[in-house]
């Protein structure tokens, strides 16, 4: 294995609690339709993207109302929530195939340096497409969400930078210490996005503005807490 894809979180033990996948009641929040990574042809078999756990479900129902306390009518914008291996292995692979045709490369003349700067470019972001029971990535436990906000026109929120981008914009803090005009109105957006999830028990991803757990192995970790609850749904 090679070193970027090895994660800190990875050495939480996970004590399955076997709480079932239930779908996300929509109607509570905004949502894209077709699904971004339907679109593309993701295949998602037995359930869709709009499933979580139920307690994630139940948290996100909170930072719902939270937003809706600070900004009314202000929506939660579910962009991707349940997420099999199969899918992981295709956003990644739609990823790199992605990252090479914006380098301008064609992927089958890749020099190896080539290759292992992008994979590790797309292993910034994505989580590596495990099938490990003690390494499962975190869309696959039903325990991870990917979501930006919706204003009360219905205007998706500018972040400062599009969910899944393969760089430092996505970094959560990006825009605290940049020169950019608009990088106080972004840094805000993302604090308030961060506020209401983190008031709702979830934890932030480090790396990403947009990704939000509770009770996988990262939340575990981030939260310190000595066992996770959540692993791969079977
Ligand atoms: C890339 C983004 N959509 C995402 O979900 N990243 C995390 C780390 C993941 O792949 O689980
Ligand atoms: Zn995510």
């Amino acid at each position: 294995m090679i070193n970027y894809q090895i994660r800190p979180y990875h050495q939480i033990l996970i004590v399955e609690c076997g709480e079932p996948l239930v779908e996300i009641p929509l109607e509570l929040f905004s949502w894209e339709s077709p699904h971004p990574y339907a679109r593309l042809g993701a295949a998602y078999g037995e359930y869709s993207p709009y499933f979580l756990r139920q307690s994630v479900v139940n948290c996100l129902i909170k930072a719902q109302s939270y937003l809706e306390s600070l900004r009314p009518r202000w929506r939660i914008q579910i962009f991707d929530a349940y997420r099999p291996v199969a899918v992981q292995q295709f956003m990644v692979d739609y990823s790199f195939a992605m990252a090479v045709e914006e380098r301008g490369l064609i992927e089958a003349e890749l020099t190896p340096q080539q290759r292992q700067e992008i994979w590790q470019a797309v292993y910034e972001i994505w989580a590596v497409p495990s099938l490990d029971e003690k390494t499962p990535p975190p869309h696959s436990t039903g325990a991870a969400v990917d979501v930006t906000l919706v204003d009360d026109g219905g205007q998706v929120v500018n972040m400062g930078s599009p969910i899944d981008e393969l760089s430092e914009r996505s970094h959560p803090d990006y825009y605290a210490n940049s020169k950019e005009p608009a990088a106080p109105e972004y840094h805000a957006h993302r604090q308030l996005l961060c506020d209401v999830m983190l008031k709702a028990s979830f934890q932030r991803n480090p790396k990403e503005w947009w990704h939000f757990c509770y009770g996988d192995q990262m939340w575990a970790w981030l939260s310190n807490q000595p066992t996770a609850i959540y692993g791969r749904v079977p």
